[in-house]
């Protein structure tokens, strides 16, 4: 039986019309499988985030499809929504609430048994050294300690697809490390990641799978040591560089057809 999570195929997805269209993606495949951490890269307006949205059915596709374990996301959005957690670009806002208890309740609200959402509550803040601050006013936490309650909140009931979009993001280089631990556990538990980040570097550590998405499309795929070995340098950031280009910056991806 295979072990596909997440199987995307010639996924194409449009904003727009007439001289402001943009392709945001543009024939996208892409296989995250139970126990691999799967990172998506590419600049500014790649279309990493499109894909994400699509993918945990916020955004409906032009064309292509979606299957999350075994399900048509595609027709069944809110059933593949249900198979995975999710980490948004933007933190849920949870004012009226400490960590402990927003992680918490999330663990509930997917279905979690109490004993264990509250004991994998306590592991993750245990673990993201964020003990001083679980029982703390949310709207007194500082930036990095909402992105790393936000990424338990993804984490305390993991589905079969854990998506995180820049976990990382405000986060010190200490914690940081810490977090880059426990997203690997998770995998290794058997969830399948799909990893967006800008962080190449400490990325490169923890992923089995690299995708390069640039202007809508993928243009590598592969074990990040595949890459280093396929393009000049000698570390994934070197691989990245090249295959993206150093100095465009990924504008819009305007359609050939509406210039
Ligand atoms: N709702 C929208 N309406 C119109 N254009 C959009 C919309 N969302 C995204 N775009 C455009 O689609 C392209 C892809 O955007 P997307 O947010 O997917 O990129 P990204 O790779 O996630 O970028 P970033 O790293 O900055 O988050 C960009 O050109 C962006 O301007």
């Amino acid at each position: 039986m295979s072990d596909d999570v997440l199987t995307v195929q010639d996924l194409r997805k449009r904003y727009g019309s007439g001289t402001r269209a943009v392709q945001a993606n543009d024939g996208v495949d892409l296989t995250a499988r139970a126990g691999q951490v799967v990172c998506l890269l590419g600049h500014n307006g790649a279309g990493k985030s499109t894909l994400v949205n699509q993918v945990v059915g916020i955004a409906a596709p032009d064309a292509g499809t979606i299957r999350l374990a075994g399900v048509d996301a595609v027709a069944h959005p809110a059933q593949a929504r249900a198979l995975a957690s999710v980490q948004a670009q933007a933190n849920v806002p949870i004012t009226g609430l400490t960590p402990r208890r927003a992680i918490d309740l999330v663990g509930r609200i997917r279905g979690g048994r109490r004993g264990d959402v509250r004991r994998r509550t306590a592991h993750l803040l245990d673990a993201l050294d964020l003990g001083q601050w679980a029982d703390v006013p949310a709207e007194k936490v500082s930036g990095g300690v909402a992105r790393l309650t936000a990424f338990a909140m993804a984490a305390v009931a993991p589905g079969r697809l854990v998506v995180l979009d820049e976990p990382t993001n405000d986060v010190d280089p200490v914690r940081r490390r810490l977090l880059w631990r426990e997203i690997r556990s998770i995998a290794d538990d058997g969830a399948a990641v799909l990893l967006v980040t800008h962080n190449v570097l400490e990325a490169e550590t923890v992923v089995d799978h690299v995708t390069v998405l640039d202007r809508g499309r993928v243009v590598a795929d592969g074990a990040p040591a595949r890459l280093v070995a396929d393009n000049p340098g000698d570390s994934l950031e070197d691989a990245y560089i090249h295959l993206v280009g150093e100095t465009h910056a990924a504008g819009p991806q305007r359609q050939e057809t509406a210039r």
